[in-house]
């Protein structure tokens, strides 16, 4: 089943803030070769190939061929440094810290030729600001990705109670909780948002 996946890895792959994306400095070359070698390895590993691939602002974009389990795909990702973005056969997120012109430059949304685009700020209330901790958030695996505007008071209290039930969580970010909150009911889609507000408040 082809798929898409963005990923981003820190360590490979230094932020292009410093470096223009236009002259791609060895070291650059070296990281995002090491990227793919290292996803191509965990795909072939379970079977799954890579179509195509090319670098998108800080992260790499990919085209795959995967058929197993999203979550354990993104799970032996995330073991070996390599943070999923998004992973799934339509939507395509990306995010990165910036004015909207800036992203622009470095992600070329002007080419798309995408049905939709959404574009959100942050105005960071609950963690630091950084690129892992922008909306959307999604739980590995599941379909539906959330954006929320407010603050999740008992927060700590909730997440700790979903690590109980072996749910992990990727960031100290209150939003990402929705994710997690919604993931065993996608089903009951805004009731179960509801109730989580319910018990916010
Ligand atoms: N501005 C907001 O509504 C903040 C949402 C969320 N609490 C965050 O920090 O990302």
């Amino acid at each position: 089943m082809e798929r898409n996946l963005e990923v981003r890895c820190d360590s490979l792959l230094p932020d292009a803030t410093e470096t223009s994306i236009t002259k791609v400095s060895p070291h650059i070359s070296a990281g995002v070769e090491a990227l793919i070698d290292l996803i191509d390895h965990v795909l072939k590993a379970r079977s799954g190939r890579i179509y195509n691939c090319h670098r998108q602002g800080n992260g790499l974009s990919f085209r795959i061929e995967y058929g197993g389990s999203l979550t354990e795909l993104c799970y032996a990702l995330e073991a070996a440094q390599v943070q999923t973005i998004s992973l799934g056969r339509q939507l395509r997120i990306h995010k990165d810290l910036g004015t909207a012109d800036r992203l622009n430059q470095l992600y070329s949304f002007q080419e798309r030729i995408d049905s939709h685009g959404i574009g959100h700020a942050r105005l960071a209330t609950e963690s630091r600001v950084s690129p892992d901790r922008s909306h959307p958030f999604w739980a590995y695996g599941f379909s539906d990705v959330d954006v929320h505007n407010g603050q999740l008071t008992n927060y700590c209290k909730l997440r700790r109670r979903f690590q109980h039930l072996g749910y992990r969580f990727r960031t100290d970010n209150d939003s990402e909780l929705i994710a997690i909150y919604c993931r065993p009911l996608p089903a009951e889609g805004i009731r179960t948002v509801l109730r989580l507000r319910a018990q916010s408040i």
